[in-house]
């Protein structure tokens, strides 16, 4: 049995892995870290606590799907109480990115802007089109619940970098996060990534690959934030025996 602590344990996707690991074999729930007092019920054989060292050692693998700063802490901890991680919290700086990275020489790490089978193919088919369609333009909208903090989400910035990466372009170097005023005419080169924030979307991501005469959008949807609690409990069951390391999504799904 892999004994699992999640770290966001009270946040949107932290409840459903509580939930989704009661009917995962050969996984329990064992550890839960909250800052606060805990406003809902639990199995009293989990460990409720405050303690990342406590939280940590109780635990086989983690699952975090918290934020950046809270992250942060995570991997702080984690470099003196090494465990698998599979992290799912995006908006993370440079700075905890490669405390990230860093972390990864040692312990397992499965770093995923997000944890859908869809958008991890999603990815790989935004690369080929970006190779393959020359001289198109590329333009990412994504749009999300009225409450997420980050902005553009990690998965539209994963997406814009694998546009990128199709086409041998560094994405730093040629991102574009908004336009207002009199900005002159789109660069060949700019790959845009706009956010719009509304209601209760779990999360719609389009790649759009615009040409004179023609246009292609790929298009992911996520209707359940299920979606993504299944996938980092299917990494974490992956990620268990692995040796020290960064991983991605795709290494997980074989993609
Ligand atoms: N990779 C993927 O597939 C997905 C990634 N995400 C990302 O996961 C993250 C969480 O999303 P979501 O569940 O919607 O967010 P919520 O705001 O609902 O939950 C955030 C959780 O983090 C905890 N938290 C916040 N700050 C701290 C802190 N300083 N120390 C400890 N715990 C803290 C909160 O605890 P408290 O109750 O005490 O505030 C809460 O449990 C986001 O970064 C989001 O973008 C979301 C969906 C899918
Ligand atoms: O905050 C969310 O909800 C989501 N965040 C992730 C992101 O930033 O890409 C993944 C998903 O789209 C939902």
């Amino acid at each position: 049995m892999i004994k699992v602590g999640v770290y966001g344990a009270s946040g949107r996707v932290g409840k459903l892995l509580l939930e989704d690991l009661k009917s995962t074999p050969d996984m329990s729930l064992s550890c839960v870290y909250v800052r606060g007092t805990l406003d809902f019920s639990i199995d009293p054989s989990v460990l409720v606590t405050s303690d990342l060292k406590s939280f940590l050692s109780a635990s086989d693998i983690i699952i975090d799907f918290s934020l950046p700063d809270a992250c942060e802490a995570l991997l702080e901890q984690a470099t003196k109480t090494p465990k698998p991680l599979v992290i799912g919290t995006t908006g993370l700086n440079t700075h905890q990115l490669n405390l990230l990275k860093d972390a990864s020489q040692i312990m397992p790490i499965l770093y995923a802007t997000n944890m859908s089978l869809g958008v991890a193919l999603l990815n790989k088919l935004v690369y080929q089109a970006s190779a393959a369609l020359e001289g198109f333009d590329i333009e990412i909208v994504e749009m999300h619940h009225k409450h997420k903090k980050d902005a553009p989400s990690g998965t539209a910035l994963t997406l814009s970098e694998s546009a990128a990466n199709g086409r041998g372009l560094n994405i730093e170097d040629v991102r574009v996060s908004g336009r207002d005023g009199n900005i002159g005419e789109r660069s060949k080169d700019e790959i845009s990534v706009m956010a719009l924030r509304g209601g209760d979307i779990v999360g719609r991501h389009t790649v759009g690959f615009y040409n004179d005469g023609e246009f292609i959008e790929l298009n992911h949807t996520a209707t359940s934030r299920s979606t993504f609690s299944k996938g980092a409990i299917r990494a974490g069951k992956w990620l268990s025996d692995k040796e020290a390391g960064l991983y991605s999504i795709s290494d997980c799904l074989e993609l």
